[in-house]
Order: structure tokens, then sequence, then C-alpha cells
């Protein structure tokens, strides 16, 4: 193995658990946070409190200094782990020469953009791509077997990504469809809120949603997961890998998903900021939500279930209405 020089940007679960996974890996890292202050505790306690039972290696290298991190992976690779919303500010930062991968998922708000539009054009020269899959920052942080995929339109990013993380925990596959694998895993954050709901009233009465309807949420959610993602030019095989149905799976049915706990307490009928509040880390879902929609009204791709939870997220529609509305819809050809 040849030793890369690595940063991070972006000190939260999945930066933190991917920097500690580089280390272990034998690759000179540099996390950088924005926070100098948690940075600074971080520093002396070699724990992050985003993932509290896992010591940060003692190789692992931790900045405030956002120039100092960038410095250090300019012959290397640079990992941008910020939410969807600083993937702009945090590309634009970056020299063009720097080779880059970034982990958010999501459409981002406003322009309704993916992260690979985003980078075109901002920074049409330089090299990019995606790593996404099915993938709990707490599981790889402890080291527990994982499986993710690197998508880029250049071979040898995807390669380094490969070369980065890849390890007898960690599988790294390569893709060369970002759109596929961007969609995947920003679509499926707004259908792991919504299995989230549908098993959060599954107590409510006897003839609640139950297991029938997560099950069918879970597949109507990927095929319109994949018509949204062919109407933007993605690969279908893309959604039967890692990044579709296996982050879907994963994020709709795992307790550790922040999205899918979203759904959960939207079902008890919690209020929207109170729930944010509560789970302290992002959830993509939330915002992407009405960008997909407006994604997919501008190509003229119907996504039902998506509609649904933006109506729920903006107070238009309880939890049982948004769910009950997707049973009222015509029968039609599977
Ligand atoms: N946590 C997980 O298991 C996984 C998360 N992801 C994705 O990775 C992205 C980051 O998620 P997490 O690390 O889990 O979030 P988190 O909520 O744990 O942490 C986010 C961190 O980003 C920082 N941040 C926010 N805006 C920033 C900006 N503009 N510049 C610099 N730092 C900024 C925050 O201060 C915080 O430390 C999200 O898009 C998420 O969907 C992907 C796979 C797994
Ligand atoms: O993307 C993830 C797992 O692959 C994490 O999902 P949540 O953001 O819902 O926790």
């Amino acid at each position: 193995m040849t030793t890369m020089n690595i940063c991070v940007l972006g000190a939260g679960a999945w930066g933190t658990a991917l920097a500690i996974q580089a280390a272990r890996a034998g690759h000179d890292v540099t996390l950088w946070g924005r926070d100098a202050a948690a940075m600074a505790a971080m520093r002396v306690g070699r724990r992050n409190p985003y993932l509290p039972d896992s010591d940060l290696p003692a190789a692992l290298a931790l900045t405030a200094d956002r120039g100092e991190a960038i410095a250090h992976a300019a012959q290397g690779l640079t990992i941008v782990a910020t939410p969807m919303s600083g993937l702009r500010e945090t590309l634009a930062a970056l020299p063009a020469a720097q080779r880059v991968l970034w982990l958010c998922k999501g459409f981002e708000a406003g322009t309704g953009r993916l992260g690979h539009e985003i980078a075109r054009e901002l920074q049409p020269s330089m090299r990019v791509g995606v790593l996404s899959g099915p993938s709990f920052a707490q599981e790889v942080a402890a080291g527990r077997p994982t499986a993710l995929v690197a998508a880029s339109e250049d071979a040898d990013l995807a390669r380094a990504a490969v070369e980065a993380f890849h390890g007898d925990r960690l599988r790294v596959y390569t893709s060369v469809d970002p759109v596929g694998v961007e969609v995947g895993g920003a679509v499926k954050n707004v259908l792991a809120i919504a299995v989230g709901v549908c098993d959060g009233l599954s107590h409510a009465a006897p003839d609640a949603p139950g297991l029938n309807a997560r099950a069918a949420l879970i597949t109507r959610g990927l095929a319109e997961m994949m018509r949204l993602g062919l109407a933007l030019g993605a690969r279908p095989e893309t959604f039967m890998g890692l990044s579709g149905l296996g982050d879907l799976v994963l994020t709709a049915t795992g307790d550790l998903s922040r999205n899918r706990r979203v759904g959960l307490m939207l079902a008890e009928g919690l209020a929207l900021p109170d729930i944010l509040a509560r789970l302290g880390h992002v959830a993509e879902g939330v915002y992407s939500a009405p960008t997909v929609l407006d994604r997919a009204r501008a190509v003229g791709v119907d996504m039902p279930i998506t509609e649904g939870m933006v109506a729920l997220l903006d107070g238009r529609l309880r939890a049982d209405q948004a769910v009950a509305l997707l049973m009222s819809r015509d029968a039609r050809a599977e």
C-alpha cells in the first residue's frame, strides 16, 4: 500500500469515522473541523462526541485551520464531509488541482443541484467523485464490516478512493455513474423518513400500517428513486447496488438512521423543530425532500411518496393522513 496524504473537511460523525478508517489503514490523515474549541477538546480527549465509543488513532492529526488541512492533501486526496449545505462553500475554497471526493447525500436546497452539478459549475476542471453506500458512521468507526461505492467519471480518482479506504473491514467498489449514486443517496433519505412514519404508526390501531406496508413502501420507493434517476441520466443497474437498494434498506430499517428517526418522531406527533433539536445531527432528507420533488416535477416524474413527505414536513398533512393518501391512489400496473 502506498501511503497517501488525506484531508477530511468536516468533523461530524461520518467525516470522523472515515478519517479514523483511513488513519487505521496507515495513511497520513488530517481532520478539519470549523469549531476550534471542539477540535482542541478532541485533541486532548482523543474522542469525538458524535462517536463517543471510538478512540481517535494517535496518528490522526486534528486542526481548525482549513488552509493547513487543504495544503496537507495537495498531492493526495481531499474528502469533503460537510452536510450538503456546506459542499458549495467548501468546493469553492479548494484549489482546482485538488482531487476531491464528497460524502454528503442530498440535493442542494435552493438550487436543487446534486454534488457533481455543483462541482461542474464551480470547478469544471477539478477531478471529483462521490463516496456513498450503506454505512452508519458508528459501525465504520467500530470496525464493523461495511461496503461502499466510489463513483467518478475519472477512473484514477475512484481508484484513489479504494486505496484510501479499502481494507479487510471496509470494501470499496467503484462505479462510473455518479448521477445514479447521488440520486440514490439523496432520495433514500426522504424514503427513510416515510418508512419511519409508517413504522411509527404501526402500533396505533389493529389496522394500522404494518410490515406489509413497510415492504411496499421500500419497493415503491425504489421505483420512485429509479424513475427520477433515469430521467436525470443515471444507469438503471446503479439502483440495484449499494448506493440504491443497499442504502435504502439500511436507512429505512436501521434505527441508527437520523432520517428514519425523524419519521418515527413525526408519527408520534412531535413538531419538526423539536425533532431536529432532539436529533443533534443533520437529517438530509428533511432539507432535500422539497428539492427532490421540484427536480422530479421539472422532468415530469411522479414521486407520490416524496410528495406525501413534503406535505407532512410542511405541516400540510398529519402522519396518518400522509400514509392514507398513498393507499388511496388509483390502481395501476406495477
Ligand atoms: N452519519 C452517517 O452515518 C453518514 C452520513 N452521511 C452523510 O454525510 C454528511 C455529513 O453527515 P454527518 O457527519 O453524519 O453529520 P453530523 O450532523 O454528524 O455532523 C455535521 C458536521 O458538519 C459541520 N458543518 C456543518 N456545516 C458545515 C460547513 N459549512 N462547513 C464545515 N462544517 C460544517 C457541523 O458543525 C458538524 O460538525 C451528510 O450529508 C450525511 O447524509 C453519509 C453516510 C453515513
Ligand atoms: O447515509 C446514511 C447511511 O448510509 C446515514 O443515514 P442517516 O443520515 O439517516 O443517519
